[in-house]
């Protein structure tokens, strides 16, 4: 992302409108009525003052006047009502002409403000709908991105570009846009009925007036950037507080309540500052064009006298000038906007055009319900650095393996040797750098990914539960799951028992990541949802870590009805619970160092043996 400093920012501001526009393309038609609309709500600002200068000029010699005299208007020329209307020329206009006439004053202002409320709405819903389609396809954008893409990123910053920052685009764009295509007709229609009206005045005030705007055009330029850094900071905080709150039991455990709050307060400080000096730039525009208008109105004042001219002219052309402050005001506001949309509309547009790492091949299948046959190729994987280079050494390397349908397979190895990046090659989260990954002798890269996935369960060491009732926590697996499955699989899950002792059972609320539950629950509720999605292959990755005793049992009796039939891939760092696998496959520094059943495994191969040595003397210090 480039920063606002960057000489290539013009650029940036260039290509951001132009992603703009292709959101905007589907809109078109709504789109041009809406400039259409706010085009004849500014061009009516001239009609307006030439409406205005009848009525007044009608009114104010009101006493005196007949509707013979003729009324001279600018671009119209003379207007004489009792020739038009075939009335008698010597008539008096009268009370009740004086009111016709000023009862078109609130006609005039509604049609303004009529095309003005239907162009403004128009053009609200217009951005209404890019900004929404932009949120979804960010937020899609993100959903698609592999879990490579979320190591490096920051969650905080992804919520942020995803709703604020797309809201910032709508809202300035918006404005932008309004200003754009409305505010110079409406000064071109006010200049056209000055100048009609006086050319010298309005050449004059032409002269003076953006002389006078110099100064607040500069510090605009010096403020501008406030409003995109504004952009970083409300980003920074938005990451400040959703690390603070996702850790916030770490936060808490350390006592790390004050270093969280410093680090909000430094950027919630910087990020003050910048609105404070965007306000500062932004509102000095007001007063600062105000003051020079009432000096147009002295000046002119004078400019009147010395001419002599009428009240009622000189009244149109003093309302001609205040309504052409605003907009002038406006559109000086135009390029600090756009700098602070550039910024937020870039981070938007940046997520936008990532591609995911991991995509499904143009040609990519649905393979059904896979048998549960597995095979790794001479695979290898390095992971990447934060800069995308290859790491030195390869997570895994040299891994052939050829796992059979139906039997239960363990990996088991020292921390850092590989075992859940043979988990990830299999579900796809990342392809390897050499070799390949088959599932029933289909390379993984030609299978969708949602039929890859879809034939895999997976209980995990970190259950994660969402905010949500028990049942849509198990239902999550199987959708359109009935109550009576749910149960079913809360029951071999043996999860029933503990959901029906606590209150409001499966309706009960599981807290903010399952807060409300003890580990081991957690863990059956996992195996609930792994039952529920009854896939042929099963991967349990330390599904026993965070259990006692007694849970471990209860888990280890809930997976082995779980795993029946089914191809079961497990890591554990607990060896006990994999003495039973069909075959262990000891994993070291990325490589398979050795495979066989536990017994062989004990004779023969030296870390397994440390393995198992540290882990029983482990287990019985604890049990004495
Ligand atoms: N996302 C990642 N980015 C970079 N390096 C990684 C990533 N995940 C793992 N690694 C590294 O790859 C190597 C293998 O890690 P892996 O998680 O597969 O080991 P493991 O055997 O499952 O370890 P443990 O038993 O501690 O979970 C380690 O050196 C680890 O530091």
């Amino acid at each position: 992302m480039q920063h606002p400093e960057d000489p290539q920012f013009s650029i940036l501001i260039k290509k951001t409108l132009a992603s703009i526009w292709k959101y905007l393309l589907p809109y078109r038609g709504r789109f041009v009525l809406s400039l259409l609309l706010g085009m004849v709500s500014a061009a009516f600002n001239g009609f307006m003052l030439i409406g205005f200068q009848l009525i007044f000029s009608l009114v104010l010699k009101g006493k005196t006047r007949t509707l013979g005299e003729g009324t001279d208007l600018p671009l119209v020329g003379e207007i004489n009502l009792a020739k038009m209307f075939n009335l008698d020329a010597d008539a008096p206009i009268g009370l009740t002409g004086v009111m016709i006439a000023c009862s078109f004053i609130p006609v005039l202002i509604f049609f303004r403000g009529f095309f003005g409320y239907l162009s403004a709405y128009m053009q609200a819903w217009v951005t209404s709908k890019v900004a929404y389609q932009m949120r979804n396809d960010a937020f899609q954008c993100v959903m698609r991105q592999s879990p490579a893409f979320f190591n490096s990123a920051k969650t905080g910053e992804l919520m942020q570009t995803v709703t604020s920052q797309t809201a910032v685009v709508q809202r300035n764009a918006m404005q932008i846009i309004q200003i754009v295509a409305q505010r110079p007709l409406t000064i071109i229609s006010i200049l056209v009925v000055l100048f009609a009206q006086d050319w010298l005045f309005t050449l004059m005030s032409l002269v003076i007036f953006p002389a006078c705007l110099l100064p607040i055009i500069r510090i605009g330029k010096k403020v501008r950037k406030s409003g995109a850094r504004e952009e970083y900071d409300s980003r920074e905080l938005m990451v400040a507080m959703q690390e603070s709150f996702a850790g916030i039991r770490l936060v808490k455990a350390y006592a790390g309540e004050k270093h969280a709050e410093d680090r909000f307060e430094r950027t919630n400080a910087s990020m003050t500052r910048n609105m404070i000096r965007w306000a500062k730039a932004i509102e000095i525009v007001g007063p600062s064009v105000e003051t020079i208008a009432s000096l147009g109105i002295a000046a002119g004042l004078v400019y009147a006298w010395d001419r002599g001219l009428e009240a009622e002219n000189f009244f149109i052309m003093v309302m001609a000038l205040t309504q052409i402050y605003p907009p002038v005001k406006e559109l000086s506001r135009v390029q600090m906007m756009l700098h602070k949309t550039t910024v937020a509309a870039g981070m938007v547009f940046e997520l936008l055009e990532r591609t995911p790492d991991i995509q499904d091949a143009p040609n990519a299948v649905d393979i059904g319900r896979s048998r549960g046959e597995i095979t790794f190729q001479n695979t290898a994987l390095y992971y990447r650095e934060s800069n995308g280079e290859k790491k030195d050494l390869p997570a895994v390397t040299d891994i052939n393996l050829h796992l059979e349908p139906g039997k239960f397979y363990a990996l088991v190895g020292r921390s850092g040797a590989g075992k859940s990046t043979l988990f990830s090659l299999l579900l796809r989260f990342y392809d390897p750098d050499q070799g390949s990954v088959l599932l029933d002798g289909r390379d993984v890269k030609s299978i969708s990914q949602k039929s890859l996935r879809g034939n895999i369960g997976i209980v995990n060491q970190d259950t994660f539960l969402f905010h949500d009732t028990i049942r849509e926590n198990i239902r999550y697996s199987c959708t359109d799951a009935t109550e009576e499955q749910i149960i079913a699989a809360a029951k071999k899950a043996h999860a029933h028992e503990f959901i029906v002792q606590i209150s409001n059972g499966y309706d009960a609320v599981v807290g903010e990541g399952g807060c409300n539950l003890s580990g081991g629950q957690k863990q059956r509720i996992a195996i609930a949802r792994a039952v529920l999605r009854n896939a042929p292959i099963l991967l349990l990755d330390e599904a026993y870590s965070a259990l006692d005793t007694e849970s471990e049992k209860i888990v280890q009796d809930a997976i082995h009805t779980l795993s029946a039939g089914k191809t079961v891939v497990a890591i554990a760092h607990r060896l006990s619970t994999i003495l039973e696998a069909d075959q262990i496959i000891v994993m070291d520094q990325g490589r398979i160092v050795d495979r066989g059943p536990h017994a062989e495994l004990l004779t023969r191969n030296a870390i397994y043996q440390n393995l198992y040595n540290l882990q029983y003397s482990a287990d019985e210090r604890r049990d004495a």
